[in-house]
This record gives C-alpha cells, structure tokens and sequence, in this order.
C-alpha cells in the first residue's frame, strides 16, 4: 500500500481564503490544550468516551493522539471509520478553537481511509489550518499509524463555521455557558 496512491482530491480549500491567523492569545508551541467542555465525547471525563488531549506543535500545527480500544471496533480488530472521523473532528475543531479563538461548529467533515487501524494501534494526528473566508474556517488533518512519522492512514479535512455563543444556548442546553465556563473557567469570551 502505497502512501501517496491516487485519488481523487478536489481543490483545498474549495474557495479563495485568508491566511489563518493565529489569534494573539493563541496558546504556544509545546502547551497541552485543555478539556474544552467535560461532557465532550471526543475530549471529556465521560466513561466510553475518546478521551482524547492535544498538544500545541511547532507552525501552528496541533498534535493528538488516538489509541484504538476493542471498544472502538467496526469489524473484528479493525477501528470503526466512523470513530475515527469522530477523533478526526476533535483534533480538528481543537485546532479551530484554540488557535483562532472563534467559536465553530463542524459544517462538514471529509474523511480519506487510506490503511486499516487495527486495535491496539494509536493514530498521531496532525491538525492545520488551511485558511478562512469570513465565517468558514478550513482545517486538514493527517493521521499517522503508531508514530509521528509512521504511513499515513486517515486523512480529513473540514469546513468549520463561526457560530455565535447562542449556537450553543438556542439549540443545546439553556445553560450551555455555565456547563463551558464549569469546565473551562478561564475560558477566553465564554466569560462576558
Ligand atoms: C463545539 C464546541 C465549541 C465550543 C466553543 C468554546 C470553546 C472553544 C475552545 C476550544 C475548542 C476545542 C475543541 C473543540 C473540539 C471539537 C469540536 C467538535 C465540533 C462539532 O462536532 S460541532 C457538531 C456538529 N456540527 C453541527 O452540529 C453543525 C450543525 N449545522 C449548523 O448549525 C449550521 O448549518 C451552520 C452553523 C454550520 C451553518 O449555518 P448558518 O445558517 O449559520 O450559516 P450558512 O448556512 O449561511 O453557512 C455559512 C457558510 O458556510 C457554508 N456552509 C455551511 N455548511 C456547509 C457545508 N456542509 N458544505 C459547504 N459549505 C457549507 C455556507 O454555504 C455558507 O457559505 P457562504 O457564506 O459563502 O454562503
């Protein structure tokens, strides 16, 4: 299985962009981001959960790792895609919220299977930031097989949109901002 073998890849980002710029209050290289909110199934305390921590790296690339459980399986000893594009999403909006400082939501998430993730391997992502157009915030990831620098066996990429914090109290729970601000109390703007 080759690493760069064919497919079909459409222009990315699909439309002119912005450079992404980092805001001033980007944490550095070398920080571990924190939970953003204890209840996220990608980066929380729940039980079943991913679980998953990132890691500020060198360019504005964030870092995160996934280990395949036998609660992770799709077919025997092979990782679900589906959950892998659920680690995908988490490293990648980890990457939007806490380089841009924007709150986003995920408005679509495409996903490349390029190997098999057997259980009991640990996937190294990679998320960037590819640029933005007013609201949408475009964002890739690679996902590398037991290294840093193993073959490439997941790719994404996704288009983020900015949303309002009323996003998140209109359409989730009216309290949403306190549930954020339990987790997260230093958070930037989530407190007014
Ligand atoms: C989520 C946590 C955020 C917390 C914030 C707090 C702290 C943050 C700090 C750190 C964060 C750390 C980690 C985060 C980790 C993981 C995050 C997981 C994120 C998710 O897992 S989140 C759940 C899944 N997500 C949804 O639940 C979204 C449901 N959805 C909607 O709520 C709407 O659909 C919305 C808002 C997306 C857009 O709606 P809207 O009405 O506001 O705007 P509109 O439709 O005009 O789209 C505006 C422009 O985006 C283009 N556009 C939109 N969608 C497109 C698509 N699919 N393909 C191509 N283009 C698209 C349009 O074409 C238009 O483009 P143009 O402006 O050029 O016309």
């Amino acid at each position: 299985m080759s690493e760069e073998r064919p497919r079909q890849r459409t222009p990315w980002p699909p439309v002119p962009t912005e450079p992404p710029t980092p805001h001033a209050q980007a944490p550095g290289p070398g920080t571990k981001l924190q939970v953003h909110y204890d209840e996220c199934f990608g980066c929380g305390e729940l039980d079943g959960g991913l679980h998953m921590r990132s890691t500020v790296g060198e360019h504005a690339h964030v870092h995160a790792e996934f280990t395949v459980t036998e609660a992770h399986q799709g077919a025997p000893g092979l990782a679900h895609g589906g959950l892998l594009a659920c680690a995908f999403d988490e490293a990648l909006g980890s990457a939007v919220g806490n380089l841009l400082q924007r709150p986003a939501v995920t408005g679509k998430l495409e996903t490349d299977f390029l190997r098999p993730v057997p259980v009991g391997s640990t996937l190294f992502i990679t998320a960037k930031l590819d640029g933005t157009a007013g609201r949408k915030i475009y964002a890739s990831a690679d996902g590398r097989l037991d290294s840093a620098d193993g073959p490439i066996a997941v790719r994404a990429r996704a288009l983020f949109v900015e949303v309002a914090f009323e996003h998140f109290t209109s359409h989730g729970y009216a309290d949403a901002m306190e549930r954020f601000r339990r987790t997260r109390p230093q958070t930037w703007d989530i407190n007014p």
